[in-house]
């Protein structure tokens, strides 16, 4: 089978995470810090920097939202002028330390998510990842509300934000149906709702180079090769 057409389910996505974090003998940093490198990679793929771009980083209240922190982190060192909205931060070491990076490196955080949508260039959609389930509770409600009706370039972390892992988007008329993202980067492994990823110049990115080709194996998903010393690997998009 093609590589890109084979899925992991929310279930199995979250026991990998599990193994890799006690047998496989990783960090939660370790995995975070190469999802969050492999996102600000597939930023800069899709919309290299021509001056400063400005990107709105959305983060949520778990490892999703983790994984944008860190992709804030390296998208300012690669040059981007990243600012975070991260309304929901939950008192945990791993998140407390990250956001002492970004101070440190003067990325700002602001609390004003319209404005701020307004004047950015690209969105970085790191709210929810596999462990959403719906319904949406406030205030990221009315953000993927108000992102389903904007016309700013959105790259989504691991889901498209709303969406069910294994069902896709949202009921019509839920949400605004929430928003199909320019841009997906898939970490390990596609999930199943990013069945639902078509369209016209729609670019789909894997990363989180993590796992070894009997990892996969195991787990039943290919691995696509990754070009060089790459983070990313892209994979094909149904025209719709
Ligand atoms: N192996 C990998 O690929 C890695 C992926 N990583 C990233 O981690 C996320 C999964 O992280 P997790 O903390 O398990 O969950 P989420 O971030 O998806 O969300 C949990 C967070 O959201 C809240 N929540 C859930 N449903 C709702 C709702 N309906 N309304 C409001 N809030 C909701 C919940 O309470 C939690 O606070 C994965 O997708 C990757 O992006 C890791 O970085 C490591 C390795
Ligand atoms: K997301």
């Amino acid at each position: 089978m093609a590589a890109g057409r084979l899925f992991l389910s929310a279930k199995n996505a979250a026991a990998l995470d599990v193994e890799l974090m006690s047998s496989g003998g990783f960090s939660l940093d370790q995995l975070m810090e190469l999802a969050g490198l492999s996102c600000a990679q597939a930023v800069y793929k899709a919309y290299p920097p021509e001056s400063k771009n400005k990107v709105l980083v959305i983060a949520g209240p778990g490892n999703n939202g983790g994984d944008g922190l860190v992709a804030a982190r390296h998208l300012k060192l690669f040059g981007y002028e990243p600012t975070v909205y991260y309304p929901k931060r939950p008192n945990k070491d791993i998140y407390n330390r990250l956001f002492i990076q970004l101070q440190n490196l003067k990325v700002p955080f602001t609390e004003d998510f319209e404005s701020a949508l307004t004047s950015t260039d690209q969105v970085l959609d790191a709210i929810f990842g596999f462990s959403f389930h719906p319904p949406i509770r406030p205030p990221f409600d009315s953000v993927i509300s108000v992102l389903a009706n904007c016309s700013k370039p959105i790259v989504s972390v691991d889901l498209p934000s709303s969406w069910d892992v294994d069902a896709g988007p949202p009921a019509e008329g839920q949400l605004g149906h929430g928003f199909v993202p320019d841009v997906l980067i898939s970490l390990t492994a596609p999930k199943p709702a990013a069945k639902f990823f078509v369209g016209e110049g729609k670019r789909h990115f894997l990363g989180g180079r993590f796992i070894s080709k009997q990892v996969a194996e195991k787990w039943g998903f290919e691995l696509p090769q990754y070009p060089g010393v790459d983070q990313i690997v892209e994979l094909p998009v149904e025209q719709e």
